[in-house]
């Protein structure tokens, strides 16, 4: 096992020699890294014995649970037989092919073909490129624009970032590239104003169709969107808003994309989120739950027209160097087939989804700064608001959210605040008693939060 040093020791080692993501190095510093050492099921361990309860489940990925000595054993053996090779130049091997075949079986009607990559941004870059080079072989190639929302979230890859709608990250190295338009995120709480969630959902649609007219049918390839925005606070559109966004895809013939990487393998109660949103995209980008993070791998989901398309147009050249990394695909299969097998995707949507989702309405509905409670299986949340009688926001967003995830973790309860927005995602082997137990907490550390906004007089 790893060697044994003090927390402090590891601390000064990581703070020596190793970058983070998404991190202010020398504020990080200052506090200090967490050590994660152990997990097990929902649970992880630091080095200081403390027991978190995971309500993120890692980065919203490990749908399995911790500790799966299975997926550990299947790796094992795998790496032994065939550790690696690729799947360029004419070669593959059993590993990616049983994936494929089982990744068949699980999707949608329609979508027999997989694109491995290693990451949810690689398979967005991948995605990208694949829906422009669709066009060309159609024929139309000045259908190349993408069009994303504000706040939505698509990786952190020079495509997947531009095609995201976080401005914060366009202004580090001068993104969106070219080829990339946004429109605002169908956000009910904040730009439903006098409208019926069902109204709104139409009306935000329809912003796509503003843009597509703005730019002009003939130069617009996709429409991309998470079902549900994860990253960008878990934004749950109306009920119409997909139906409409895809009735309006058709009539202009540009793509639809579904962005799957969380909203994939279960999180919402079915295999992916658009069957839950009852829409057909052409393709889907998915990775997290497909490996429930135990090794790095992503797979694009390419529609059978897509695929003949661009099969009837000879190379495609792109592809990387572990697209269907044996060791990843072999792990991603047993991890795929536990889901499925175990039923444990199946529980969720017939009984831990409808059990978390009424439990969590009834936790945080009554709290004075707690509003736009909401959630869809596993994948839920809800807002800091400063008053919920006239749906204000507090000022400098995200300073709540900051503040109020700081004494959930002060709880060992992980959460995760996205602006003003607190958001969870467990495994999805959480069990009754578990989310009871989850809840209790987090109703503490809410009544704690409200509690502090009273004393800064902030409430
Ligand atoms: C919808 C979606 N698409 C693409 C990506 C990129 O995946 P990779 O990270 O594997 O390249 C994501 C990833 N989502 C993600 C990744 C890291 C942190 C957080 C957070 O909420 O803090 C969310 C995602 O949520």
């Amino acid at each position: 096992t790893q060697q044994q040093r003090s927390t402090a020791q590891w601390r000064e080692l990581d703070a020596a020699h190793h970058l983070h993501p998404f991190t202010d190095t020398a504020s990080l510093n200052e506090q200090g890294v967490r050590m994660i050492t152990h997990a097990d099921g929902i649970y992880l361990w630091d080095s200081e014995g403390n027991k978190i309860t995971d309500g993120m489940a890692g980065l919203w990925c490990v749908n399995i649970g911790y500790g799966r000595k299975d997926l550990s054993e299947v790796a094992k053996r795998q790496m032994d037989e065939l550790a690696y090779y690729n799947t360029f130049f004419k070669t593959s091997h059993p590993a990616v092919v049983e994936l494929s075949h089982l990744l068949a079986q699980v999707a949608p009607a329609g979508f027999d073909h997989v694109f491995y990559t290693n990451s949810g941004s690689e398979s967005v870059d991948t995605m990208i490129r694949m829906v422009r080079r669709y066009w060309d072989v159609k024929g139309k190639p000045q259908k190349k624009t993408l069009i994303g929302r504000w706040n939505g979230y698509h990786g952190s890859t020079i495509g997947g970032a531009s095609l995201g709608g976080m401005t914060y990250m366009h202004e580090q190295g001068e993104l969106p590239i070219p080829g990339i338009a946004h429109i605002e995120q169908p956000w009910y709480y904040k730009h439903g104003k006098d409208m019926t969630p069902e109204e709104f959902g139409v009306a935000a649609a329809r912003w796509l169709e503003d843009k597509i007219l703005e730019i002009g049918a003939d130069k617009v390839a996709a429409f991309v969107g998470e079902p549900i925005q994860g990253a960008g606070g878990v934004i749950i559109p109306p009920s119409t808003y997909w139906p409409e966004i895809e009735r309006i895809c058709r009539k202009y013939d540009i793509l639809l994309v579904a962005d799957e990487v969380i909203c994939g393998f279960g999180r919402t109660g079915e295999w992916f989120g658009q069957q839950h949103f009852g829409f057909k995209p052409d393709i889907f980008t998915t990775a997290k739950g497909l490996s429930s993070g135990y090794l790095p791998i992503g797979a694009v989901f390419v529609g059978n027209d897509v695929a003949a398309t661009i099969a009837a147009g000879g190379d495609f050249n792109h592809g990387f160097t572990y697209s269907g990394h044996p060791v990843a695909a072999a792990v991603a299969h047993a991890n795929v087939k536990a889901l499925r097998d175990e039923g444990i995707v199946q529980r969720v949507k017939e009984e831990t989804g409808p059990y978390m989702q009424q439990r969590w309405r009834e936790t945080f509905g009554q709290f004075e700064h707690v509003d736009d409670v909401r959630g869809v299986g596993l994948i839920q949340a809800f807002t800091l608001v400063k008053n919920k009688a006239t749906r204000e926001l507090f000022d400098n967003w995200g300073e709540m959210g900051t503040m109020c995830r700081d004494i959930f973790f002060g709880n060992n309860l992980i959460m995760r605040a996205c602006g003003d927005h607190m958001v969870s995602a467990p495994p999805l082997v959480i069990t009754k008693a578990e989310i009871d137990t989850m809840l209790g907490t987090a109703a503490r550390s809410v009544e704690t939060f409200e509690k502090k906004l009273r004393e800064r007089g902030l409430a």
